[in-house]
């Protein structure tokens, strides 16, 4: 997976890696041939007292470390480079996948695990390319290089780099493969902090309503404790590494001296050359230690590619057909026939054979008890889940037939928790069309009865709102949440429920402004409360699931006895109100 992410995201930037791996062969190339310099400068200038050869050679060694420090810094800027665009498309290509995903595949994942996915997971890929562009090239070339020229400085000692190098290897081998399990610990504890979190960053007045603080203190406390532990069982892999590459460079170094001492005493190796050996072999030692570097970030990087694969390679559930419908007018007439809905895990469906009609100018209002699948209802004809069983047609079409963007553009949902996202009020409303006008705006405003609060706001359309529309009063959000939807004059309207923050005052000025408005549209409304839908041409009762009931207030109230109860237990058998 690691692989496959990294090849795939590096694919464009072919021409960059091509000009790294040249600064890099300038690189090591400089760096190799310096220590050879060195010897032929002790060997052939110093022991022989020959100045000019010292002059000249260093003179060489010179502009042999200049072009080396060009092709350093070059290869570092490139490296750098390309590990930023792999980090930007990466990320991009996640928020992109996520931007498909339905409900389902967010509920699955859980919206703390994508956040970490496409952020710390991402940063961990990213560091790997970074520390890949730099040694990856680099440390090979050095390796083999050192060997070689180690080998042409003397082959009698080479036996010892073979040792230092497989001790190495193994050794690294040995604790790379005990990490791998605690990195995916680690990303895993990452998600469960990143939860309490957000849980408690968001239900915060919750808390401090309720005295909970201590238990979210421990709760938060627990989650970090076992990252923490995680984290220091998985360092202390990591840090014996390095005891272990130094105690190897050092045992060697050690035996190079000793070795190469009685070799010179006999008169079998020069000075130089085994100054130059030693210098070889560090090299040689020090690029397996980046090696060891690059060692210890794979198996992290590989657990991260592998949750950032999950999150791309995850199919939506709700898919656009391969070649889907388009007519070219949608009137908005929508219909269900048997349609039947089952989460996913759960033991029976939350919608049972569902049959519905309704068309333009028409207004059909869902009414029933909390769970009895109204929200679902809803869900299925804007297709934010596909039906288990049945059909839903808009303008006889099947939604799955549809292309999933052209219905959205006809549809204008009112969700139950009125979102806001951080902007202005004008950004806000115009949020799905954004062509709108000024005038068109305080026109939506008005009907959705949000004018006169947004005049007193300072800046009035202009005014801030902050993420979530947390700065705005439950119902003032609500007002701006259908206005938004007025703005965008759909073919279709959903409101789930969307009046439920409204005195009854004001709840009856807004649907007698709205009805107007939405008059040639085919409107959706979830209410609680039947003063709010009992002018509706077609009310649907839901009861666990079931429609147990379709028909207009004064039908139902002669047939349905659960529409019955529900009118009694709220009007208090005077259907008249409102
Ligand atoms: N994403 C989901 N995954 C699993 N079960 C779900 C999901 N959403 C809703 N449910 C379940 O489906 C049932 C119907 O939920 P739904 O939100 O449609 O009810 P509702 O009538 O709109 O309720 P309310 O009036 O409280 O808003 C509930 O029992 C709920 O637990």
């Amino acid at each position: 997976m690691l692989l496959q992410l990294i090849k795939t995201r590096l694919r464009p930037y072919g021409g960059l890696l091509a000009a790294l791996a040249v600064l890099q062969l300038i690189n090591v190339g400089a760096n190799l041939y310096l220590p050879t310099l060195n010897a032929d400068i002790i060997d052939k200038g110093v022991t022989r007292g020959d100045t000019g050869y010292i002059w000249h050679t260093g003179g060489i060694m010179l502009a042999i470390s200049l072009v080396q420090v060009v092709g350093s810094i070059g290869a570092a800027y490139m490296g750098a480079r390309i590990a930023m665009f792999f980090g930007r498309d990466t990320r991009t290509s996640v928020f992109r996948a996520v931007g498909r995903f339905s409900a389902r595949e967010v509920g699955q994942f859980g919206a703390p695990s994508l956040i970490t996915r496409s952020t710390n997971d991402v940063q961990q890929v990213q560091l790997l390319v970074l520390m890949g562009c730099t040694l990856m090239i680099s440390a090979p070339i050095m390796m083999v290089g050192g060997v070689i020229m180690a080998l042409r400085q003397d082959a009698g000692l080479s036996w010892l780099v073979l040792v230092a190098v497989v001790v190495l290897a193994v050794a690294v081998g040995l604790i790379v493969r005990k990490m791998v399990p605690g990195f995916r610990l680690v990303q895993t504890r990452i998600d469960t902090v990143n939860r309490v979190m957000r849980e408690h960053l968001s239900g915060v007045r919750v808390i401090r309503a309720f005295t909970r603080e201590p238990y979210e203190t421990g709760r938060f406390g627990t989650a970090t404790d076992e990252l923490t532990d995680i984290s220091v069982r998985v360092g202390s892999l990591m840090m014996i590494m390095f005891p272990l590459v130094f105690m190897v460079m050092n045992l060697s170094t050690v035996g190079v001296w000793w070795f190469g001492a009685h070799q010179v005493a006999a008169g079998d190796v020069q000075i130089g050359s085994l100054s130059a050996y030693m210098t070889y072999l560090i090299q040689i030692l020090m690029s397996v230690m980046m090696a060891t570097f690059m060692f210890m970030m794979i198996p992290r990087a590989a657990v991260a590619a592998e949750r950032i694969g999950e999150v791309v390679n995850t199919e939506p559930s709700v898919q656009a057909p391969s070649e889907p419908v388009t007519p070219e007018n949608v009137r908005g007439v929508v219909e269900l026939k048997g349609a039947t809905m089952q989460y996913p895990g759960a033991d029976q469906p939350v919608l049972r054979d569902i049959n519905l009609y309704a068309e333009p100018g028409q207004t059909v209002a869902i009414i029933g008890s909390t769970g009895s699948g109204k929200s679902t209802l809803l869900s299925l004809i804007a297709r934010l889940f596909d039906a288990t069983d049945g059909q839903v047609l808009v303008d006889g079409v099947d939604v799955r037939q549809l292309d999933p963007t052209l219905l959205w553009g006809h549809i204008g949902i009112v969700p139950q928790k009125a979102y806001l996202f951080s902007g202005t009020v004008a950004s806000n409303l115009r949020y799905g069309n954004p062509d709108a006008t000024d005038d068109e705006l305080w026109q939506a405003l008005e009907v959705a009865q949000a004018r006169d609060f947004v005049e007193r706001l300072d800046g009035g359309l202009d005014a801030p709102i902050n993420q979530g529309g947390t700065n705005v009063s439950g119902g003032q959000r609500q007002r701006l949440c259908i206005a938004r939807a007025l703005v965008a004059a759909p073919r279709i309207y959903l409101f789930d429920d969307s009046f439920s923050a409204l005195d009854l005052a004001t709840d009856q000025r807004l649907r007698r402004a709205l009805a107007p408005r939405v008059h040639d549209a085919t409107v959706f409304i979830v209410a609680q409360r039947v003063s709010t839908i009992q002018g509706a041409d077609k009310i649907v009762v839901l009861d666990d699931g079931d429609a147990v009931g379709v028909g207009r207030h004064e039908e139902l109230l002669a047939t349905c006895p659960p529409y019955r109860e529900i009118v009694e237990s709220q009007l208090g058998g005077n259907e008249e109100v409102a």
